[in-house]
């Protein structure tokens, strides 16, 4: 499909060198290149330490690119853009505020007064589907639970981008399919463009529009696999469909040998 749009988020050649304490560098992700378009939901997948979440950190402004460059609407990435969501594995819901505290955070520091901050935090706790939890702790939560709460948190400051690191990476198989679901449904009604990244290429083809095949080590960007799935979609049932299956062999085919070269290495290591 040809974009006519201006990319939301575009990243030209860009790379990353990390230098450690001894002086040593190490080039983590090296020319990457691709766009992600507004309201578009891209999945980024890639062998283990390959630099998926390196890639995150220069959109997010968190680490600047060593060369190559960022943008993100239009303008190079020179600190946290606006309007910018991120969620990683390990969530930041505070266990000394309740559901409906830890939700009203984000807006109570982006200046909301904390009756307004209330009420829109009372309504993604309802959305996340957590209503009548407002007033529990996070320990007295289940593990999906919390993740939920840590949705809420994200999406109550209705970021126009998100970036997504294995999200739901510690959650058993059932519960990450309910949380899927659940983003699925909350990212229709408005759409951010979405950076994905996961291991779980069950998971990356469910949701995206596209998926990014990363290389081993120094990453950069080996195959876009357009994924074409109707939406809406219910991710335990596209996940039997014949037209899934083949995106999941195209993008396994592509990741493959990724994969190998990366075990391989491994194996090397500890020979
Ligand atoms: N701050 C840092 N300083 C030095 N090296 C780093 C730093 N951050 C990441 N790296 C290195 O860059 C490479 C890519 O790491 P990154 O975490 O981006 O990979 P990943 O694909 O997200 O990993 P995983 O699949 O385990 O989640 C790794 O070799 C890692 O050790």
């Amino acid at each position: 499909m040809t974009q006519l749009t201006e990319p939301v988020i575009a990243l030209r050649a860009a790379t990353k060198v990390f230098t450690n304490r001894d002086g040593e560098r190490h080039t983590a992700i090296r020319d990457v290149t691709f766009d992600v378009h507004a309201g578009e939901f891209v999945s980024v997948v890639g062998p283990t330490g390959c630099g998926k979440s390196t890639t995150l950190g220069l959109i997010s402004g968190l680490a600047p690119a060593t060369s190559g460059t960022v943008e993100v609407a239009g303008a190079p990435v020179r600190e946290i853009p606006s309007g910018l969501g991120y969620m990683f594995q390990q969530d930041a819901v505070l266990p000394w505020r309740t559901v409906l505290d830890n939700v009203a955070a984000g807006p109570r520091y982006r200046g909301a007064s904390r009756a307004s901050a209330r009420s829109a935090a009372g309504e993604w706790v309802a959305k996340v589907g957590l209503a009548g939890f407002e007033k529990y702790y996070p320990h007295q939560l289940s593990g999906g639970m919390r993740k939920r709460v840590a949705l809420a948190q994200t999406l109550v400051n209705e970021p126009g981008i998100l970036l997504m690191d294995e999200p739901f990476g510690a959650l058993d198989v059932q519960t990450r399919e309910h949380m899927q679901d659940l983003l699925l449904s909350l990212w229709a009604e408005n759409r951010a463009a979405v950076v994905f990244v996961t291991h779980d290429l069950t998971e990356a083809i469910a949701l995206a529009d596209r998926v990014v095949v990363m290389t081993a080590g120094p990453a950069t960007v080996k195959d876009v696999v357009p994924v074409g799935l109707e939406r809406p979609r219910t991710v335990e049932e596209i996940r039997l469909e014949e037209s899934f299956l083949e995106v999941y062999r195209r993008v396994w085919d592509s990741l493959r040998e990724e994969v190998e070269i990366t075990r391989a290495r491994g194996a090397a290591r500890v020979a």
